[in-house]
C-alpha cells in the first residue's frame, strides 16, 4: 500500500481519536471505552480541508511521508502506519509528568544535530552529552541488545533515559528505523514509555525516552527491587500492560504489534504504575539475516507465539500469547523458562496449566504471595485467562480488549472479597507480606482455602 498525504491525515485523525481514548482511560478508568473505528462525518470534512492545506504546504518543499517509507514499504506485512509530516507539539496532550515539563516539538525534516539527519525531538548531541555527564558510567542504568542505557537530566530538569546504540546496531536498517521512530514518537499513552527523540551525531545513534525510575517488572518479581508485589498490585500491573497493548493494537488501521512483550520490557514507576517499553522497534524488518532488530522480531524465548514461529505470520494474537506467558510469570514469579528445574517444570506455562488442571493452582502461586481465599481465587482466574491467551490456535485467543475486561472483573472480585471484612492496608504494609518477615525465597505455608488453617507445602514444589 502506498501512503499518500491524505491517508496519512486520515490515520492522524485515528491517532487523535485514540488520544481521546487515552484521555477517557485516564478519566473513567476502570470502565475504559474503545474508539469507534469510523471517524465522525464532521471530522471527515475537517480532515479533507486539512488535507488540502497540508498538500499545499508540503508539495515540493519536503519529502512526504510516503516518499520516506522506503522501497520495501513493509511489503511482507502491509503494516504501514501514518506519519504526519508537520510540526506537531504533543506536549499539551501528555499526561506524563516529564513530558508536561518540556515542550517536545517534532519537525520531520529538521535537525538540531551536528550531522543533520532527522532530529526528532529537537535534541542536540551536546544537550544529551551534558545530560548524562558525558555518558558517565555513574549514569549508566542498563545494557540491552540495542546498546547502553544512561540516565540523563535535561537542562529543565526532565529526567530521560538515553539509549546509545552499539556501533553495528541498525547498520542495515537505519532508513526504516528513522521512519518508524518518527511514528512511534507520536504515540502517547500513560502505560507506554514515551519516545522523546532520536538523534545522530557522527557514528552515534541515540534514542531519548521517558525515564521510568523504579526498575523492571522482572526485577520486582525477582525481589531485586521494591518490597515484593502483592496480588492486588500484580493485577493492577497486568491491567496497565493490557491497556497499553490494547492501545497499540487499536492505534491505527494497521495495528502496532509489540512482538517482545516480556517482564523485562515492563518498566515500573514509583507509584507502581507499569509502562510498556520498546514497542514498535521490533517490527522494522523481517530480514532473517538482520542483526539486533530482527532478533527482536523473533522475540524472546519462552514468550513467542508458536504459530508465529511456524508460519512467520504475525498478528496481534502473537502479543496476546506473550501476554498470557507474562500473566503466568506474574502469578508464579517464575521465568517463562527455568532450565534448572526438573524437566516437567522447565516450561512455566506448561507446568502451571498442568497444576491448574489437576486442581493444584495454589501450589503454582508465587511463594511470595499471601495465600487467602481472595488471592487464591484471583490467581486461579488469571491462570484461566492465561490458558486462553496461550491457546495454540490464534482464533481461540481473546483480543487484548477482552483481556482488559476480564482482568477488571478479576480485580473487582478480588477487592470486594479481600476488603469485605477488613479495610485495605497500605499496599506495602508488612501484614500483607507475612512471608517477607521469614524468608523471601522459601514458601513456609499456605492458608487452606476452606478453613484458613495453615498447611505446609511440600518442599519440592517451590524449591
Ligand atoms: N526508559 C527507561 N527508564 C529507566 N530505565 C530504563 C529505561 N529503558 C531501559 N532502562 C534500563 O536499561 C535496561 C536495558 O534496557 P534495554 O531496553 O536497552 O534492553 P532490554 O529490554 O533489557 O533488552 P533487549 O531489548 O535487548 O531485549 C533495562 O533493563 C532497564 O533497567
Amino acid at each position: 500500500m502506498k501512503r499518500t498525504p491524505s491517508n496519512n491525515l486520515h490515520q492522524s485523525s485515528r491517532r487523535k481519536q485514540n488520544d481521546n481514548l487515552q484521555n477517557q482511560v485516564t478519566k473513567h478508568d476502570p470502565k475504559m471505552h474503545y474508539p469507534n473505528k469510523k471517524p465522525h462525518p464532521a471530522l471527515k470534512s475537517f480532515i479533507k480541508k486539512c488535507s488540502a492545506v497540508f498538500s499545499m504546504i508540503f508539495s515540493g518543499k519536503r519529502k512526504t511521508a510516503s516518499n520516506l517509507v522506503g522501497s520495501d514499504d513493509r511489503k511482507n506485512t502491509s503494516k504501514v502506519r501514518g506519519v504526519v509530516s508537520s510540526s506537531t507539539d504533543l506536549s499539551s496532550e501528555s499526561n506524563t509528568k516529564n513530558s508536561s515539563k518540556r515542550k517536545f516539538s517534532y519537525s520531520y525534516a529538521s535537525s538540531s544535530t551536528a550531522s543533520g539527519q532527522l532530529g526528532i525531538g529537537n535534541f542536540s548531541f551536546d544537550e544529551i552529552y551534558k545530560s548524562t555527564a558525558k555518558f558517565s558510567p555513574d549514569n549508566q542504568i542498563g545494557e540491552g541488545g540495542f546498546g547502553t542505557v544512561y540516565k540523563g537530566t535535561l537542562g529543565d530538569g526532565t529526567l530521560v533515559a538515553v539509549k546509545r546504540a552499539k556501533k553495528d546496531v541498525l547498520h542495515n536498517h537505519l532508513h526504516e528505523f528513522k521512519n518508524e521512530i518518527y511514528t512511534l514518537s507520536q504515540i502517547e499513552h500513560r502505560n507506554l514509555v514515551r519516545l522523546y527523540g532520536y538523534l545522530e551525531h557522527g557514528d552515534e545513534k541515540i534514542i531519548v525516552v521517558e525515564y521510568v525510575g523504579n526498575g523492571t517488572l522482572r526485577e520486582h518479581l525477582d525481589g531485586i527491587r521494591g518490597d515484593g508485589l502483592e496480588i492486588g498490585e500484580r493485577l493492577d500491573i497486568a491491567i496497565d500492560v493490557a491497556h497499553a497493548i490494547t492501545y497499540l493494537h487499536m492505534y491505527t488501521d494497521n495495528p502496532i504489534i509489540h512482538r517482545d512483550i516480556k517482564a523485562s520490557n515492563i518498566l515500573i514507576a514509583e507509584n507502581l504504575k507499569a509502562k510498556v517499553a520498546d514497542f514498535g522497534f521490533a517490527r522494522l524488518s523481517d530480514d532473517p539475516n538482520a542483526t539486533h532488530i530482527s532478533t527482536q522480531v523473533k522475540g524472546t524465548a519462552g514468550y513467542m507465539d508458536p504459530e508465529y514461529l511456524r508460519t512467520y505470520q504475525l498478528t496481534e494474537k502473537s502479543d496476546v500469547y506473550s501476554f498470557g506467558v507474562l500473566l503466568v510469570e506474574m502469578m508464579t514469579g517464575r521465568h517463562p523458562i527455568e532450565s534448572k528445574r526438573p524437566l516437567e517444570e522447565r516450561v512455566t506455562i506448561r507446568w502451571a496449566i498442568k497444576m491448574m488442571k489437576q486442581g493444584d493452582a495454589v501450589f503454582a502461586m508465587d511463594p511470595r504471595l499471601r495465600r487467602n481465599p481472595a488471592s487464591i481465587k484471583a490467581v486461579k482466574k488469571v491462570f484461566k485467562l492465561a490458558v486462553q491467551c496461550v491457546a495454540s490456535s490464534r482464533q481461540s485467543r481473546p483480543p487484548m480488549k477482552n483481556c482488559v475486561e476480564i482482568l477488571w472483573d478479576i480485580r473487582k472480585s478480588f477487592r470486594d472479597e479481600a476488603y469485605s471484612d477488613h479495610p485495605p492496608l497500605p499496599s506495602h504494609h508488612s501484614a500483607n507480606f507475612p512471608q517477607r518477615e521469614k524468608n523471601k525465597h522459601t514458601l513456609f505455608g499456605i492458608e487452606d482455602e476452606d478453613n484458613y488453617k495453615f498447611v505446609s507445602v511440600p518442599n519440592h514444589i517451590h524449591s
